[in-house]
């Protein structure tokens, strides 16, 4: 099929590659001509792992190329809306200038028949909002909402093996052209829902509005261990394996950060509240200020740990994206804690395998490298930030001879607390005694 991706972001470049080595033909467009350009070379513009084999080959099969000109998506069935709907400044709904200026750039564009499937995340109501405009400025093209599940640092399978489909349309021609982009997909079989616009748009941010109020549960426990010493790793197993609850999601530490939980739960609430339900999902700001809560305690436990204060001393920030295999910073709490560190006085240096180049981009005051033995050289604490597997496997012997002082926070509770102490670190976790 002919499809083209609007928005080479960390969703659309890996849908475009993806549905290329698919066997279909793929234009990706996108307004930035830096990221094309790199696009353009099998050169990806972010840090996805599989990412770079499957630009590749997907541009060495001829079925791949990317434009900066939104015309160049003319002649294709279906339009992928993949462009960015970040938090808007000032406020907490989602910003939908792009998803209005790119469907707008779209129009003139469309051929009879052709499908315009949103996959960005959006607000409920969006999908009716552009159907419309379609129906009295382009009445030949038929809107879809198709929202995207996959995960940064998993997105090539979680695009090529999604764990489902969802597709918001108005007719069963839409479905059927969806079902014929997804074959490989639906043979293998992918479940499938189709729905009405609402519904699709209110699955994709309720889905991440209950992992993120699954990871506040558990830090929210968390805080209670704390209180009590208690040890909210042990609890997490033991409630884990009760099958109706399920071990994943449930690590407690600094948090949920990323450019998808923390925007989509706000907008969600921005939005609920538009529509007279605020107190539906008013749970959503507790859980928000529970996972701000946990950035803030690790800035505690650095002063505790410090005598009382960070001012002068060298913190060594393991580190910086918001999750270990992708180098995205946006709203990523191990930043956060880094940018907190060095606002009382601390002397950061922050590493990190990839993200050092977006993080110094945001926070250009911190200190970064890309060596962990520089970040710990003569550190007075440690903070394990971003589970990168990396620092997972640092060895506590051997951490210590290039530390002024032995002392760590876990802020992600990936470390044996016991092997740490007995090679004589003062070792602090996050719930965990
Ligand atoms: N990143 C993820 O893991 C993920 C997963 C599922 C859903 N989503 C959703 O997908 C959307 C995109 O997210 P992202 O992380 O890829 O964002 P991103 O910022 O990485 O990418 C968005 C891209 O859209 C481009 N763009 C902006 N205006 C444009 C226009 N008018 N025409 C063409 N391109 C334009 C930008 O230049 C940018 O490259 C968001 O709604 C997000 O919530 C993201
Ligand atoms: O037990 C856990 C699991 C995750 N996290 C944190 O939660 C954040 C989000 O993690 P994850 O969901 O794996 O990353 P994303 O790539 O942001 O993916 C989420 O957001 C995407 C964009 O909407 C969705 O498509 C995905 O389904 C959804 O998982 C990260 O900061 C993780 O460190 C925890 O703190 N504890």
């Amino acid at each position: 099929m002919r499809i083209s991706v609007i928005g080479c972001g960390y969703l659309g470049a890996v849908h475009a590659a993806a549905m290329a080595e698919l066997g279909h033909v793929v234009v990706g467009v996108d307004v930035d001509e830096q990221k094309i350009a790199r696009l353009a070379v099998g050169d990806p513009p972010f840090f996805e792992p599989g990412l770079p084999e499957i630009l590749r080959s997907a541009l060495g099969s001829g079925r791949l190329r990317f434009s900066s000109d939104p015309a160049d998506a003319a002649g294709a069935e279906v339009h992928f809306l993949a462009v960015g709907t970040p938090q808007a400044a000032g406020g907490h709904a989602a910003d939908l200038r792009f998803v209005d200026a790119a469907f707008d750039a779209l129009l003139p564009h469309l051929a009879p028949g052709a499908v315009v499937a949103g996959k960005s995340t959006v607000p409920v109501g969006t999908a009716e909002r552009l159907a419309d405009r379609l129906a009295e400025v382009a009445p030949h093209a038929t809107l879809a909402w198709n929202p995207e599940f996959l995960r940064e640092g998993f997105a090539v399978k979680d695009t090529v093996q999604p764990d489902r489909l969802v597709y918001g349309v108005r007719s069963p021609e839409a479905s059927d052209v969806l079902d014929r982009v997804y074959a490989s997909a639906i043979e293998a079989g992918t479940p499938r829902i189709v729905t009405d616009f609402a519904t699709a748009e209110l699955v994709k941010v309720a889905a991440n509005a209950f992992l993120a109020t699954k990871i506040s549960f558990i830090n929210a426990m968390a805080e209670i261990a704390e209180t009590v010493g208690a040890d909210v790793t042990q609890l997490a197993d033991a409630i884990g394996h009760d099958t109706r609850i399920g071990r994943r999601f449930l690590n407690a530490g600094v948090g949920f950060g990323g450019g998808c939980l923390p925007k989509d739960i706000r907008a969600f609430t921005a939005r609920a509240e538009e529509l007279g339900r605020g107190e539906s999902v008013a749970f959503l700001k507790e859980v928000d200020a529970i996972n701000l809560r946990r950035r803030h305690r690790v800035v505690e436990l650095a002063r505790e740990l410090l005598g009382g204060s960070v001012h002068g001393r060298k913190v060594a920030v393991l580190g910086v994206t918001f999750k270990p295999d992708s180098d995205d910073v946006r709203d990523s709490p191990a930043l956060d804690i880094a940018v907190q560190l060095k606002g009382l006085g601390a002397d950061v240096v922050a590493v990190d395998p990839e993200g050092v180049e977006n993080a110094r981009a945001r926070h250009p005051q911190l200190e970064y490298s890309t060596s962990t033995a520089t970040a710990l050289d003569r550190a007075d604490l440690v903070v394990l930030a971003t589970e990168w597997a990396e620092y997972r496997a640092l060895d506590p012997a051997e951490t210590l001879r290039s530390v002024a002082a032995a002392r760590i926070i876990d802020g992600r509770n990936v470390l044996d607390p016991d092997a740490w102490r007995a090679a004589g670190w003062t070792y602090r976790g996050l719930g965990r005694p």
